[in-house]
């Protein structure tokens, strides 16, 4: 089947990184996808050669092609307001990642009304991932649009999720294989990270958690390596440091990585202090200790959204009051780390997880149903 999906990039990175795990996992299983997003540039780091096939084929390589047959990056206009519609062939299934607003001009471009007799063609909206108790009772939810030039057309709600009541986590088939495969010495030394010793390594990919000073100062981390992505999070460590004084803590910066690379960071990671949405998702498939730090919304709603997955998580007292300090829910002493019990409690929910069926298998049953 063809598909068009759309993201908006909001902020960070997290909207595109999921809409491209989306489109790779969906051409991994033979599906052919265009992806349209307003600010494709990040794809240069997270997916290297992603960008080739729409912006410039010419160059792509042999090895490029492979590994993103299937996939066509497009640039969406979607500040413009008179960017014609495409002229370009319908695809089967249309998704709008994060509820993002396509005009109804492309909606209906790319989604001409079903022919009678043929398969209906789809229109769905990936929502945000919570573990909220709405996710089950939204997911696979229909909206007729009631008015307007799509009047009378669906749109249909798909929520990934936690539970095997909602549409799952995006995870590839041989995940777990490569994950068991995978050896942590020798990929740290390829990259010129410290592969001896039992220190802990800690990968930091947050945003600015104002606790960070007193966590460098945990008696468990005081000899860590400390594992820094760019941007934010080395932005709030280069703040922090000076509090790391005196303690055998080492930090090392990391460039950006292609995505299969940032897996196996957290891969090699004992704590992994992640953030959004997509990283969150990744360090469960990692299966060692972990920290969410979540995405701030104004009206606090995010509160609700943590708790709901601390509860999912069966979070143990010391990684649930970790968790709320460190969001900022509660002001406290941020408690003492416990990788081992941390770690006991993701690599438990993860067998819950394993046994059930992944997003994409399920989105792709959705249609099969649908159609
Ligand atoms: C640091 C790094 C990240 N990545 C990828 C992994 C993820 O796909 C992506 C980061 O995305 P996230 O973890 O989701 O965090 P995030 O905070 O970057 O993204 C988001 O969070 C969402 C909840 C919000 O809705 C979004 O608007 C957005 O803010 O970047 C790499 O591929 N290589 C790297 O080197």
């Amino acid at each position: 089947m063809n598909w068009d999906i759309f993201c908006h990039v909001i902020d960070n990175w997290g909207d595109l990184g999921v809409c491209w795990r989306l489109a790779s996992n969906l051409a991994a299983r033979g599906q052919r996808v265009r992806l349209w997003t307003d600010q494709p540039e990040p794809l240069d780091w997270m997916a290297p050669g992603a960008r080739c096939g729409a912006f410039a084929a010419a160059e792509a390589t042999a090895a490029d092609a492979g590994a993103l047959a299937g996939i066509e990056v497009r640039h969406w206009p979607r500040s413009d307001p008179a960017a014609p519609p495409p002229a370009l062939p319908a695809s089967d299934v249309l998704v709008v990642a994060f509820g993002c607003e396509l005009d109804p001009a492309w909606v209906a471009a790319l989604q001409p009304e079903s022919v009678p007799g043929a398969p209906t063609r789809l229109w769905l909206n990936l929502e945000y991932l919570s573990a909220e108790a709405y996710v089950e009772r939204c997911h696979r939810l229909a909206s007729p649009v009631m008015s307007g030039p799509l009047a009378g057309r669906t749109q249909w709600f798909f929520y990934p999720g936690f539970t095997p009541a909602t549409g799952g986590l995006l995870r590839e088939p041989g995940l777990m294989a490569q994950r068991t495969a995978f050896e942590r010495g020798a990929w740290l030394h390829e990259q010129g990270l410290p592969a001896e010793g039992d220190a802990p390594r800690v990968t930091l990919f947050c945003y600015e958690p104002a606790r960070l000073p007193e966590l460098l100062r945990d008696p468990a981390l005081d000899a860590a390596h400390w594992l820094v992505a760019p941007g934010r999070p080395a932005a709030a460590l280069e703040l922090a440091w000076p509090a790391a004084a005196g303690l055998q803590a080492q930090r090392h910066a990391l460039p950006h990585v292609a995505q299969p690379e940032f897996d196996r960071l957290l891969w090699a990671s004992d704590l992994n202090l992640v953030r959004g949405e997509d990283s969150l998702v990744r360090a469960l498939w990692a299966g060692q200790a972990l920290v969410w730090h979540i995405y701030p919304q104004h009206d606090d709603a995010h509160h609700l959204k943590l708790e709901a997955f601390l509860d999912w998580l069966e979070a143990p007292p010391s990684l649930r009051a970790f968790h709320r300090v460190w969001n900022g829910v509660i002001d406290a002493p941020l408690p003492p780390v416990d990788l081992v019990a941390w770690q006991a409690c993701v690599l438990a929910a993860r067998e819950r997880l394993l046994l059930q069926d992944d997003l994409v298998s399920q989105l792709l049953g959705f249609v099969a149903e649908k159609r």
